[in-house]
């Protein structure tokens, strides 16, 4: 087991990652000092549960613990209001007061939603992320918990840290192929925003990557997870720093609000929005090598790299409004200055965001 911790002052906490670490969740939960005399409750979705809550709930109890548990049907889709209400009533119902915690079992659907019903119960109570998909290797760090609006992505949430992830590895053997490279997606951005070694390395080890190698997806995660750990740790509210951490994610959160929740998986919605801010770079002067090697990577991790036709500029354009770096009638980009360095670039033209949208559709190299 590896331990990275996040160093927030006093909302500081541990990552604890490796292999069979859900038969401790009990003795993790005391380690987190959540009170034995309040019940704990357990927020999972209908494909997670049947696979790790009767563990997870054995542990618990057999620490003492008295447990509630709230399961919601799988997807995007749940990371709604109504679910978050529907969870609520659980918390109500199950009784949990101000000692009481709850645990998010599952993928960044379930950890951002439980998230924002613990930052919001009561006016806050303890949280502990229990990440099962590659994916949450990025969602359970940070404390950026929300649920979506069906305009724009994360609109209605908070920033509430953890009191500590447990990340177990084995729990990412059951993952279908397309959950595995929609969360390789959130790993190669955390190489190509600061560590050009590290993406290189995504691309030549994809091919173990895809296929669960436990040893190359443990480096790749603890890597992740540092790098995450290590932007939050500087900039915990997103005031300047931290969005490095959006690349891909302007026309990524477009696209999965224009065609759905859930349609795009949201790996998949920004990897085409990273190989995009690619193309916006070279048409802002950079060098187009960049975006050559940021498609070829996403390529291999078996990602999209393509807008699908019937998306519309306009409709995308109008959804880029609501996103968060949105200010003042003026666009922000998180653009790629070399395979591992970005910076944050204001005032971005519309013209050329339309421009590099019509890009995305085409078939062959758009250059
Ligand atoms: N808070 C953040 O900083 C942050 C960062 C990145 C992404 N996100 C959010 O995370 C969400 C995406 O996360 P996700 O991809 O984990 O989605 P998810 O939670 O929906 O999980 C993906 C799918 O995999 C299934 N699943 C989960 N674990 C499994 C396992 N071990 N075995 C088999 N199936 C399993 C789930 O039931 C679901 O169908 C998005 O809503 C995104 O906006 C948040
Ligand atoms: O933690 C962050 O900061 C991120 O931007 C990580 C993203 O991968 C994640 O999708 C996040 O939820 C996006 O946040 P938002 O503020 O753009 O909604
Ligand atoms: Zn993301």
């Amino acid at each position: 087991m590896r331990t990275i911790r996040v160093e927030l002052g006093e909302r500081s906490y541990p990552i604890h990652i490796g292999s069979g670490l859900l038969k401790n969740i009990g003795a993790y939960c005391q380690e987190a000092g959540f009170a034995l005399r309040s019940p704990l409750l357990v927020v999972s979705d209908s494909t997670v549960a049947p696979l790790y809550l009767p563990q997870v709930e054995e542990a618990l109890r057999s620490q003492g613990y008295q447990v509630v548990t709230h399961i919601f049907p799988a997807g995007e889709a749940s990371k709604s209001l109504a679910v978050y209400e529907d969870v609520m009533t659980t918390a109500i119902q199950g009784g949990l007061d101000r000692h009481s915690a709850i645990l998010a079992l599952g993928g960044g659907v379930v950890g951002d939603l439980a998230g924002y019903v613990a930052a919001t119960y009561m006016r806050g109570i303890g949280f502990m992320q229990i990440p099962t998909t590659i994916l949450a290797h990025d969602s359970s760090v940070g404390g950026k918990v929300a649920v979506n609006h069906p305009l724009a992505k994360n609109m209605i949430g908070a920033f509430y840290q953890p009191a500590m992830v447990v990340y177990d590895l084995d729990t990412l053997l059951t993952l279908p192929p397309r959950q595995v490279s929609s969360g390789l997606a959130e790993a190669i951005k955390h190489g190509l925003i600061t560590d050009e070694v590290f993406a290189y390395w995504c691309r030549e080890h994809a091919e173990e990557l895809l296929a669960l190698d436990l040893e190359a997806l443990g480096y790749a995660l603890e890597l992740g997870c540092s790098i995450k750990a290590k932007v939050v740790g500087n900039d915990e509210r997103e005031n300047g720093l931290r969005a490095v951490l959006n690349l891909g994610h302007t026309i990524g959160h477009a696209i999965e609000a224009v065609g759905g929740y859930g349609v795009f998986l949201h790996g998949e919605a920004i990897a085409i929005g990273m190989a995009g801010s690619a193309l916006l770079a070279a048409k802002l002067g950079r060098d187009r090598a960049i975006y050559e090697e940021t498609v070829s990577m996403l390529t291999a991790l078996s990602l999209p790299i393509r807008l699908p036709e019937q998306y519309s500029e306009d409709d995308l354009m109008e959804a880029m409004k609501h996103d968060k770096k949105f200010k003042e009638g003026k666009m922000t980009f998180i653009i790629p200055e070399a395979i591992g360095s970005v910076s944050i670039v204001n005032d971005i033209d519309e013209q050329l965001v339309r421009e590099v949208l019509a890009q995305l559709k085409k078939e062959d190299n758009p250059w």
